[in-house]
């Protein structure tokens, strides 16, 4: 059984706002609770470098969710000015292949080796995203066979690249640890707790059932963010995780 703490630390909500300023007004609300924040491409884009290190610098752990997806040279480039941002987590497309993968990889030990960070982010591969349903897996990206194939396919293969784990559901966590050993990170979106609008995201499960499934962080957005009291959204959450 987890602590309320533990729990915490298992948590990324997902900032998805479309400036610092409202970004900014939930960490206020969550600051203190233990969990990461994620900076994807809506605040990113918006408000760049300077609203990670805000959040850095209010003592959230940080996972920069920019999905690269480029030539090598462009990510292992890429990989190295994110690792300066100071960081703790990042990712990149596995659908981008082996080499581009492990570019991403350099990146991050060229900014340790010149000195510009001290300890360096983890680096993740996105598997097959949390929107993704069988039809189209097999019909539009035209990948036959099971969605869980493909996660497994794309999480080997990060894991040869030298990468630390992958994005998924936690539907697939269980197939990934098998495939790829238990200390490869899982970090899973998709989550909903019960009677919340599932929306895009089409391979999803409640907070507990994630837990149980033996994932590592639980990346949660429009269920805390989207509520009036983000703050009492999370707690509800914990609650649900910390339960014996
Ligand atoms: O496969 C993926 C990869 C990334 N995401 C991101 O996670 C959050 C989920 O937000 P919700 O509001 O809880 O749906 C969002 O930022 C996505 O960009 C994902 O959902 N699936």
């Amino acid at each position: 059984m987890l602590t309320r703490d533990q729990a915490a630390s298992k948590i990324m909500v997902a900032l998805d706002k479309p400036d610092a300023k409202s970004a900014l007004a939930v960490a206020e609300q969550l600051q203190g609770s233990g969990c990461w924040v994620k900076v994807g491409m809506e605040l990113f884009y918006a408000a760049g470098p300077a609203v990670v290190k805000e959040l850095k610098s209010r003592g959230f752990r940080i996972f920069l969710d920019l999905k690269m997806h480029d030539i090598p040279n462009t990510v292992q480039g890429g990989a190295r000015s994110i690792a300066r941002l100071g960081v703790d987590l990042f990712n990149v497309h596995g659908a981008g292949g082996l080499a581009m993968m492990a570019a991403a990889a350099k990146g991050v030990s060229q900014a340790l080796e010149t000195g510009d960070i001290d300890k360096a982010p983890m680096v993740i591969a996105v598997t097959q995203l949390t929107s993704t349903s069988l039809q189209v897996l097999n019909e539009e990206i035209g990948i036959s066979g099971s969605v869980e194939d493909a996660v497994i396919h794309y999480a080997r293969l990060a894991q040869s690249a030298g990468l630390q784990g992958v994005v998924a559901s936690p539907l697939e966590v269980a197939a990934i640890k098998k495939a790829c050993g238990s200390g490869f990170v899982t970090v899973t979106p998709g989550i909903r707790p019960l009677g919340s609008d599932v929306g895009d995201q089409t391979r999803v499960t409640t907070p507990r059932d994630a837990v149980d499934l033996g994932t590592d962080y639980l990346v949660i957005g429009r269920p805390i963010t989207a509520a009036s009291r983000p703050a009492e959204a999370l707690d509800t959450i914990l609650k649900e995780m910390t339960l014996s």
